[in-house]
């Protein structure tokens, strides 16, 4: 870690209170981190209680958060979408250490001006924590980055890192297990309308304007009390297992979810990412759920809508990378679906980062469509929906330009005592807008069965 002469054995706030001292003899050491060992601690609801910071859980069990803000970088508007690699090398430059960890990610459409709803996230949002807690197995690493530079004094930073400290550092709370009752439920746009939508997608696409497009829904639920957050993480986790559960919180809102799909992930110098399209529901007996995956495996119309994706991922990052690609998919079996799942793998040549590849590669047709220009043209004139970060991207990633961004699929944004879950579906040439419509509907479950609420 970075050096400081801070000595070892002083506690978390001791630390903060000597980093902010020291700075004032040595500014020119902009940043103090301090790494610690700890028991594993309920970081959900260390989340709950923090208006900024983010949580990712993956399946094989570590958990990744960040709590508070050393910096953080935001944009509102299209034109200065922030350059992640720029600031990821000033980071560095700065003397951080190489594996101090960001999180944040980016709307679906950097285009798009956002409704309300989505202001406290903007177009694009990293923050670098004040506290990050890496855990798995019982035991939680934690590393305090602490820029002096934005506190009048000590024991105004004191008092920061004490509040954050405060929520991670408690007892365990009981874990409500009533659903909240809910007031009223709207549906933007109404299913017939929707369905009037994917009609008009797939008169475009048989006309030749485009092959495939991604056309996504929007559930708006009111509860009678708000809802906890901490709480729906835990339950999307527990009714999700194989999937990536995520939570970032910007000024109090939060944007959960349980997604399946990972945009990409770099980790020396080897990249990987999937196609994930063609979805069909689970069955309830065994052999009725192996009968729907196998017609899944053989529906061509699935198998078209996912090759478009296999071919997209394929042709963007040949240039950059020698990927191995399996030359059928398999069946990717979640909680409520399954879907057609291509992984593939690669090593990447030069020195490709994580950001600049996944700009490269978002929107995927899975989320967007082919050709993606126009399948963007089309979503913004005719889609009436603003996706937000529903469709973007979320993750993590250090300053060696590693780690890992996941779709945000199967989401939802929370704000007090409503949440806003979204879905979408590939139309192709055939497709038929009732069985569109009930795709959408599995894809809904993920998180209306959190959030205890039948669709
Ligand atoms: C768009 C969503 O999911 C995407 C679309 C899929 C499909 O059309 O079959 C399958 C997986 C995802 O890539 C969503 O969940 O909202």
């Amino acid at each position: 870690m970075n050096t400081h002469s801070v000595t070892e054995s002083t506690s978390l706030l001791e630390f903060v209170a000597a980093a902010w001292e020291h700075w004032r003899y040595a500014p020119d050491q902009q940043f103090w981190q301090k790494e610690f060992d700890y028991p594993a601690v309920d970081l959900p609801m260390a989340l709950q209680d923090t208006a900024d910071g983010w949580y990712f859980a993956h399946p094989q069990g570590q958990e990744q958060c960040g709590l508070g803000a050393a910096m953080r970088w935001q944009t509102t508007s299209s034109q200065d979408f922030i350059d992640m690699e720029r600031e990821r090398l000033k980071l560095l430059a700065a003397g951080l250490s190489s594996k101090t960890t960001l999180g944040g990610g980016f709307a679906f459409d950097a285009s798009d001006s956002h409704d309300e709803a989505w202001a406290a996230f903007g177009h694009a949002r990293w923050v670098l924590p004040a506290l990050y807690i890496h855990q798995s197995e019982g035991q939680a690493h934690i590393v305090v980055t602490v820029y002096p530079k934005h506190f009048a004094s000590a024991q105004d930073a004191v008092q920061y890192y004490g509040t954050l400290w405060a929520a991670v550092d408690r007892p365990q709370r009981p874990d409500s297990k009533d659903p909240v009752p809910v007031l009223s439920q709207n549906m933007i746009p109404p299913s017939s309308q929707w369905m009037a939508l994917v009609e008009e997608a797939t008169a475009a696409i048989q006309q030749g304007l485009l092959h495939k497009v991604v056309v996504a829904r929007r559930v708006d639920t009111t509860f009678a009390a708000p809802l906890a957050v901490g709480h729906l993480l835990h339950t999307l986790h527990h009714h999700n297992p194989s999937t990536t559960i995520f939570g970032l919180r910007a000024q109090g809102q939060t944007f959960l979810g349980a997604t399946p799909e990972l945009l990409l992930s770099i980790h020396d110098h080897t990249l990987e990412t999937m196609a994930l399209a063609g979805t069909t529901a689970r069955q309830p007996s065994a052999s009725a759920d192996a009968h729907a995956a196998q017609m899944l495996m053989n529906s061509a119309k699935n198998r078209r809508e996912h090759d478009a994706v296999v071919n997209r991922i394929v042709d963007t990052l040949r240039p950059y990378a020698d990927l191995h690609v399996p030359q059928a998919p398999q069946i990717l079996t979640l909680a409520n679906v399954h879907h057609l799942w291509t992984p593939i793998q690669g090593g990447v040549r030069g020195d490709q980062s994580l950001w600049s590849l996944a700009l490269k590669l978002h929107p995927t047709p899975a989320v967007g469509g082919e050709p993606r220009t126009v399948a963007q043209q089309w979503l913004r004139t005719h889609e009436g929906l603003d996706r937000g970060w529903y469709a973007g991207s979320v993750g993590t990633m250090d300053l060696k330009g590693q780690g890992s961004l996941w779709v945000a699929l199967r989401s939802a944004l929370v704000a007090g005592n409503r949440a806003s879950c979204y879905a979408g579906c590939g139309i192709m040439h055939d497709s038929d807008p009732h069985k569109e419509l009930e795709e959408s509907e599995w894809k809904l479950q993920a998180m209306l069965n959190a959030l205890g609420v039948k669709s």
